[in-house]
């Protein structure tokens, strides 16, 4: 089974304040964004990586990925300013409409290849699937003075990678472009087409680096060894 990648670097790391964008960010021994790709440059159902950087970094990224030597067809293309802008140039440059693509931020270095086949499986059967979790907190909605709480067990964190028929994603992207909706994942896009989405459950290890607090974690993961591609 073959999918194509497409991995987000496009973007400030705001909140991780750390002075650059974070996918530049050493992790025990290499750059996030070097500990990302390779999950995907060691995966032999992954095809091609299609890596979506912001301009002003093509070249330091450029330089970055040759450094490292990864076995793998890799694709440099410019983002846009928000994520979903970025999605869709990623796509754009993809030209292969029967592939299977799988959506990943740049930020989440250690999704396991077992994470990423099952989502293949499935993806490649539905058209549209993501990794998610449960949720462990309890949920609070807030309506002005209005407090309720949500029930918790049908609730799920959403994770990447997301993967779907190119054709599929496409359209969705499409149609959020014209019709101006911003969605905070590529599987709001789908859901807002009607088609539905499959959920491969994730797992917790799973996490975005957002914040300084995730570098931590960030850290004892790789340190610890518990890291499994
Ligand atoms: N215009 C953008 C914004 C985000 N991303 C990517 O999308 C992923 C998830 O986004 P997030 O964690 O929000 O990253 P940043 O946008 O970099 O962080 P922040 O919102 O704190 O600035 C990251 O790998 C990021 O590089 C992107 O490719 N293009
Ligand atoms: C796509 C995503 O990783 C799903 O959890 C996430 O929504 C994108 O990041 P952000 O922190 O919401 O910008």
């Amino acid at each position: 089974m073959e999918y194509i990648a497409i991995v987000l670097a496009a973007g400030q790391g705001k909140r991780m304040n750390a002075g650059e964008n974070k996918q530049f960010i050493t992790l025990v021994d290499q750059p996030l964004i070097i500990h990302t790709l390779q999950v995907f440059a060691k995966d032999a159902w992954c095809k091609s990586i299609v890596l979506v950087v912001n301009s002003r970094e093509k070249q330091r990224i450029e330089q970055l990925v040759d450094g490292f030597s990864l076995q793998k067809d890799i694709c440099i293309v410019e983002g846009g300013a928000e994520r979903q802008e970025s999605v869709f140039k990623g796509l754009r440059s993809i030209n292969d409409p029967e592939s299977l693509v799988f959506i990943h931020d740049g930020a989440r270095p250690f999704v396991t290849r077992d994470h990423l086949h099952k989502l293949a499986e499935v993806a490649s059967q539905k058209q549209a699937a993501l990794l998610a979790v449960p949720v462990t907190d309890t949920i609070k909605e807030r309506n002005g003075e209005k407090l309720t709480t949500l029930d918790r067990s049908v609730l799920w964190a959403a994770q990447t990678p997301q993967a779907f028929q190119f054709d599929l994603i496409y359209k969705a992207h499409k149609s959020a472009l014209d019709e101006a909706f911003i969605g905070t994942d590529d599987a709001s896009l789908v859901e807002k087409l009607g088609y539905p989405v499959q959920i491969v459950e994730g797992s917790y290890q799973n996490i975005k680096l957002t914040t300084p607090e995730d570098l931590e974690r960030a850290h004892s993961i790789l340190k610890s060894g518990i890291k499994e591609i």
